[in-house]
């Protein structure tokens, strides 16, 4: 059955120096969240892209969801890994850790 990781802060600072732009991050927070600040080149994901999204990405590369703090992404990690991406990931603590770790 595939499903999701976990994946703190520091493991995707790591993930993106060893892997680079092969990670996709998927960012499903509100567009205007996304739009104020997001993680460098991470997509804003809504219903409205989500299918296509899941049509034009590459499931072989890792993905990574980030919502505010970690929780909602949950669900959204699930849900993708069951429509076929093999490696993906939730990010713990989501937006507001990643933000606090860059102050
Ligand atoms: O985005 S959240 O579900 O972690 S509050």
């Amino acid at each position: 059955m595939s499903s999701f990781k976990h994946l703190s802060v520091n493991e995707l600072i790591h993930m993106r120096a060893d892997h680079g732009d092969q990670v996709q991050i998927a960012d499903i927070r509100d567009a205007q969240s996304y739009g104020s600040s997001h993680i460098e080149g991470s997509v804003n994901l809504s219903n409205e892209n989500l299918a296509r999204f899941i049509a034009e990405s590459d499931m072989d590369k890792p993905l990574v969801v980030v919502c505010y703090h970690g929780i909602s992404s949950q669900n959204a990690a699930a849900y993708l890994a069951e429509q076929g991406f093999d490696q993906v990931f939730s990010l713990d603590g989501g937006y507001s850790a990643w933000h606090l770790a860059h102050i």
